[in-house]
């Protein structure tokens, strides 16, 4: 989670894939987030999971995030060549070929989707065929390419796990489900335009219509804050649904308080300010989007572990 993994890998270029290679191709360290959400879906479902069933399905959900992730990398290897944050991923650099990432990518989506099937049930394996052609074509091909809307209606892919985890334990979509969904939904543009506005010149330069792009960076900073504004209402209702309680509403009054004053910043912002201190705000307030999401699931965990719930309270 440090800006060190934003730059362009270092390692020395010898042509030659090694496995690091092909595991950099899965985007182990987004993935490492979305398999998370996933996680606390399936353990805070009310119905209890054999342990063998909570392991293999998040194997495979992970499976899935990373195949997803192998194919955006196939479909966007022209893009990534030109920006300089992903110059050193595997296609760009040289060490996969393109037909190998769409290989890598086409079969290790259909392993994961029946063996989810299979080790979960067929409700959550559809549900994860779904986040993976979301992800892939609706976002990737289509969206990315085109609107500027791009990662608010494509973050419906990264929101789709958590449900994908409470479908395991309970085959259906319940309000829970739905509002897990709800707060990644609500977290994905501040997430990554705050990213935009220190990557600006990447998109840019790849001619990726990013909000940032099209409509300037005064702009994607009054976006920020209305979707912070937004995001905390759906956060704070979760507190009142049955895997909510007084411990995660605590959590995450908090996290609203600090991400909604960290919109503020970034909204109040002078261009001239921000590119003085190589948008350091900017930069501090993606870090704390990670942060902010990551706690807010552990809240929900550990709600689910020790109680008490509002009934118990009050
Ligand atoms: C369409 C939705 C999203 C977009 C466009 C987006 C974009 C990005 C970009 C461009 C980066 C930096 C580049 C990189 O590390 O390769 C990043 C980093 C990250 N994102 Fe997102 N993201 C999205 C959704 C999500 C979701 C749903 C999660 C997790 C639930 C997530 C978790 C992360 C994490 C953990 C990092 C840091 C990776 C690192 O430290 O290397 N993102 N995101
Ligand atoms: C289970 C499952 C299938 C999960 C998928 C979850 C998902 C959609 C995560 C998206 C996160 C992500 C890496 C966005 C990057 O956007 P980008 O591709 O524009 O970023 P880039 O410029 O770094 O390639």
């Amino acid at each position: 989670m440090s800006d060190a993994s934003l730059q362009p890998h270092t390692s020395a270029d010898t042509g030659e894939a090694g496995f690091g290679d092909f595991v950099a191709l899965l985007k182990p360290r987004v993935m490492s987030l979305v398999v998370f959400t996933a996680l606390v879906g399936v353990l805070v479902a009310p119905n209890p999971v054999h342990p063998f069933v909570v392991f293999t399905s998040i194997l495979f959900i992970a499976l899935g995030g990373g195949a997803s992730g192998a194919l955006n990398m196939w479909w966007d290897a022209d893009i990534d060549r030109v920006m300089k944050r992903t110059q050193g991923r595997p296609i760009p650099s040289g060490k996969v070929a393109e037909g190998e990432a769409l290989g890598i990518g086409m079969a290790l989506s259909g392993i994961a989707v029946v063996m989810l099937g299979l080790a979960g049930n067929v409700f959550a394996g559809a549900l994860l065929a779904f986040t993976i052609f979301f992800y892939v074509v609706i976002y990737t091909i289509w969206l990315k390419r085109w609107t500027p809307q791009n990662i608010v209606i494509g973050g419906a892919a990264g929101a789709f796990p958590p449900m994908i985890g409470w479908a395991v334990a309970t085959g259906g979509i319940s309000i829970e489900s739905i509002l897990m969904f709800a707060i990644i939904f609500m977290w994905t543009p501040p997430h990554f335009w705050a990213l935009a506005l220190f990557m600006n010149d990447d998109y840019t330069k790849a001619k990726v219509p990013m909000l940032t792009v099209t409509h300037g960076r005064k702009s994607t900073r009054n976006h920020i804050l209305v979707y912070t504004l937004l995001l905390a209402p759906v956060a704070l209702s979760i507190s009142f649904t049955s895997i909510g309680g007084p411990i995660y509403f605590a959590v995450s009054a908090v996290l609203n308080f600090m991400f909604i004053w960290g919109a503020f910043g970034l909204w109040k912002r002078q261009e001239a300010d921000a590119e003085a201190d190589k948008y350091q705000s900017e930069r501090k307030f993606f870090r704390l989007s990670l942060y902010y999401l990551f706690l807010h699931f552990t809240a929900l965990l550990v709600q689910s572990a020790v109680g008490p719930t509002w009934g118990a309270i009050l």
